[in-house]
């Protein structure tokens, strides 16, 4: 049978027999734990089963048991939200997987509910295990302390302003990436604080550094070492965010600007994590890959900044009409009239690629790979432009 991998009955056994009463069980239909098929009657099934519990424990480990179950049901619900919005990423319940028993066997089952579907499901779940971790460390009480700390926020979206009223070109987010998951290794010899001088001394207006490490080999200290050695483009935080908490982490760091992601989020979370944006001096970008993502994301208020990310992040797929056809007709219009800042990002290699995306409607641009291969990454942007845009 498909997906009995991660059994680990004999250790869980002694645990199981020793203390867990049995009418603490979940429900055991597999299919309850797939999104789409989460039904009313699963849910009843663990409330019957949560208060049976109630009822018969007494020990610590049954309460936890209960709070697990209810975490679980939570994490289900938000996901089904997010589903009306037509979000596919998932959210992994802060619990994990249900478990399942047979006898005094405890184990998960693999299926399509607790096993990614794809790289930015895995990088998001990911993710959630990491931030509850790292918050453990430093719940947001530290954080606020730190912020007094934090080296003031400077003006994104005026930098890229100012860089397209001068060079008459879309203003540049250089993007400080040793990795990704789709490319692997861009650059060996990574200094990111070399490569950030760089950047700036060849004009661009702005930088991104990737925070992640796991999928992109990134770090917050990249992030803070760049912002500590003096460089003056504003820093955008480039990192998967999926807690408010992220957003008071990257402000401590240095950060002057962060990335929110429609695939991932749900209206609500961007409104409110925008609200917070605003009272941390942040600047939110926010991704679309769409439509539906974009006519979302335009129905938010307070939103200044939208990228338009040319490679789609469930399957790495690249095309650089996806720009041009998102700003067409009256998207486009919308955009022009509250003066929104459109950036065109990934996938941009050559001066005509530059051409075509401020033709579609882009005033900004985020590049990564082109530029960060060039020895000289400063270089590599006169090269991506065709002319000196540091003048
Ligand atoms: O290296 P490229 O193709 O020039 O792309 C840069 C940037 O657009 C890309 O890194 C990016 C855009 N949105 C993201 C979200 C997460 C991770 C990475 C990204």
């Amino acid at each position: 049978m498909e997906g009995l991998a991660s059994l680990n009955a004999p250790f869980q056994a002694t645990l199981f027999l020793s203390s867990r009463p049995r009418t603490l069980n979940p429900p055991t239909q597999v299919n309850s734990f797939k999104r789409n098929s989460f039904s009313t009657f699963s849910v009843r099934a663990q409330v019957d089963s949560t208060d049976g519990s109630a009822a018969v424990s007494t020990s610590g480990e049954s309460v936890t048991e209960t709070l697990k179950i209810k975490e679980w049901e939570v994490g289900m619900l938000q996901n089904e939200v997010a589903s009306s919005q037509g979000i596919r990423i998932r959210r992994r319940p802060p619990s994990g997987p249900p478990l399942h028993y047979v006898g005094p066997f405890q184990f998960r089952l693999q299926n399509e509910g607790n096993t990614p579907r794809n790289i930015l499901e895995e990088i998001v779940w990911n993710k959630d295990t990491e931030v509850s971790q790292l918050k453990e460390r430093k719940p947001l009480s530290v954080l606020k302390k730190a912020l007094e700390n934090a080296p003031p926020a400077r003006d994104f979206i005026g930098a890229l302003r100012a860089a397209n009223e001068r060079t008459g070109l879309p203003g540049l987010i250089a993007e400080v990436k040793k990795a990704s998951p789709s490319r692997g290794i861009l650059r060996e010899n990574f200094d990111p604080v070399e490569i950030a001088q760089s950047y700036e001394k060849g004009g661009a207006a702005c930088l991104s550094v990737l925070t992640d490490e796991k999928y992109f080999k990134g770090s917050f200290e990249n992030l803070e070492a760049i912002r500590k050695a003096g460089v003056k483009c504003p820093l955008l935080c480039k990192e998967f965010i999926v807690d408010a908490w992220q957003l008071y982490y990257a402000r401590t760091k240095g950060a002057d600007a962060v990335l929110l992601i429609a695939a991932v989020l749900p209206d609500l979370d961007i409104k409110y994590m925008i609200k917070i944006c605003k009272l941390l001096g942040l600047t939110a970008l926010v991704e679309v890959h769409d439509e539906r993502e974009f006519d979302r994301v335009l129905s938010i208020e307070g939103i200044e900044l939208i990228g338009i990310n040319n490679r789609n992040l469930e399957t790495f797929e690249l095309d650089i009409s996806i720009t041009k056809k998102l700003l067409e007709g009256e998207r486009g219009k919308i955009v022009r009239e509250r003066d929104i800042i459109m950036v065109g990002e990934s996938g941009l290699f050559t001066p005509e690629d530059i051409a075509y995306v401020q033709e579609a409607g882009v005033r900004a641009i985020l590049v990564g790979e082109s530029i960060v291969k060039q020895s000289d990454p400063g270089k590599g942007i006169s090269n991506l432009f065709g002319k000196d845009i540091s003048i």
